[in-house]
């Protein structure tokens, strides 16, 4: 578990103090994979790295495990990091080093294990993300995905039990990007590996966050599970990240359906529901017609959702409306 206990943080630039985090609490559950997303500037980088001490907070504690990470001496804080690993957006591999020797480094620094060991370690680091050929390639002669999975084995050689990822994906196209994010929940689940992860797009959350913080300006303005915050934004931060998501303009969408006739909804369903045949039935048991505006049937990591912007016309519309919250769908009255 990371908690985060009224921590703030300042830089001074040029004599004067500049805030970057408001005074914050967090807790992120191990083994969970919680997203930290917000504009650029919002402070991400900065909670991030306040976890593994590479910035020092201007106040307040922040806990790994239980233990507030600044009262570590220099030998504890480097044990600390050995159980923290990090990614970066670009890599950070070293170019001089081929692939085997790159994954290796962290555990040669360290000094606690054997050759031999070391390299059965990376060998078998190498095989789980897919590079077990690659080994004595140089990361010049990689993709951005292999360089990233390169990334994620070394991050992984000293056996951590978080794994920090600083927009490891944002350097990668959105096919690149599905693979290394789909690497990261494995991973998740198989070394039940508490992931951080930082990111300005609502799509890496969506696919494979269990919670989100929304961060503004220094502050967290939103936080929960992901279908909660993605599905039901409030705060317009989020709203507007939402809609980035969606390729939406909420303005926009309101004027289109201006002369569009009706009453307009908005629908949520979540789980099995999803795939129900609701909407035929509701029109043969009411009477009412639909017409669908916009929508959206997909995942939030495994779980199904649709999200439907209808317009309901004729028949008896008090009984559709009531018949859509019995059946378990969140219904909005947007007009
Ligand atoms: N080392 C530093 N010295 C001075 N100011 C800094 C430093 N690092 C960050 N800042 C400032 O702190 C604020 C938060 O920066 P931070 O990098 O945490 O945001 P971010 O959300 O990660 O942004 P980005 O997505 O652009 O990386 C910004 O105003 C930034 O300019």
């Amino acid at each position: 578990m990371i908690e985060f206990d009224d921590v703030h943080k300042a830089y001074r630039v040029g004599g004067r103090d500049v805030a970057a985090l408001q005074p914050t609490r967090l807790t992120i559950a191990a083994g969970r994979i919680f997203g930290l997303i917000g504009h650029s500037g919002a402070g991400k980088s900065t909670l991030l790295r306040l976890i593994n001490r590479l910035e020092e907070p201007s106040g307040g504690r922040v806990l790994v495990e239980g233990v507030d990470v600044a009262t570590l001496d220099d030998e504890d804080l480097r044990r600390l990091r050995q159980r923290i690993g990090m990614i970066f957006q670009h890599f950070n591999l070293l170019a001089s080093k081929t692939v085997a020797d790159n994954v290796a480094l962290p555990l040669k620094l360290a000094g606690e294990l054997p050759r031999r060991e070391i390299d059965a370690r990376v060998a078998r680091l190498l095989a789980r993300v897919g590079l077990a050929e690659h080994a004595s390639k140089y990361p010049a002669q990689l993709s951005g995905g292999q360089k990233q999975r390169v990334g994620i084995a070394r991050a992984l050689a000293t056996e951590p039990s978080i794994l920090l990822c600083d927009e490891a994906t944002s350097a990668l196209d959105p096919q690149t990007t599905a693979s290394v994010l789909q690497l990261l929940a494995e991973l998740n689940r198989e070394l039940n590996l508490t992931i951080v992860l930082i990111t300005h797009e609502m799509e890496v959350i969506r696919r494979v966050c269990d919670r989100v913080a929304v961060l503004d300006a220094g502050a967290i303005v939103e936080e929960g599970p992901v279908a909660e915050v993605f599905l039901h934004p409030r705060h317009p931060t989020t709203r507007r990240l939402v809609n980035e998501a969606e390729h939406l303009d909420e303005r926009e969408q309101v004027d289109d359906f201006a002369h569009v006739p009706g009453r307009i909804l908005r629908l949520t369903v979540q789980g099995e529901a999803t795939y129900a045949p609701l909407l035929g039935r509701l029109a043969r048991e009411t009477g009412v017609d639909y017409s669908i505006l916009a929508g959206r049937i997909d995942r939030i990591r495994d779980q199904p959702y649709g999200q439907l912007t209808l317009a309901l016309s004729g028949g008896d519309l008090d009984q559709a409306l009531s018949r859509l919250q019995a059946a378990e769908v969140q219904v909005e009255v947007l007009r």
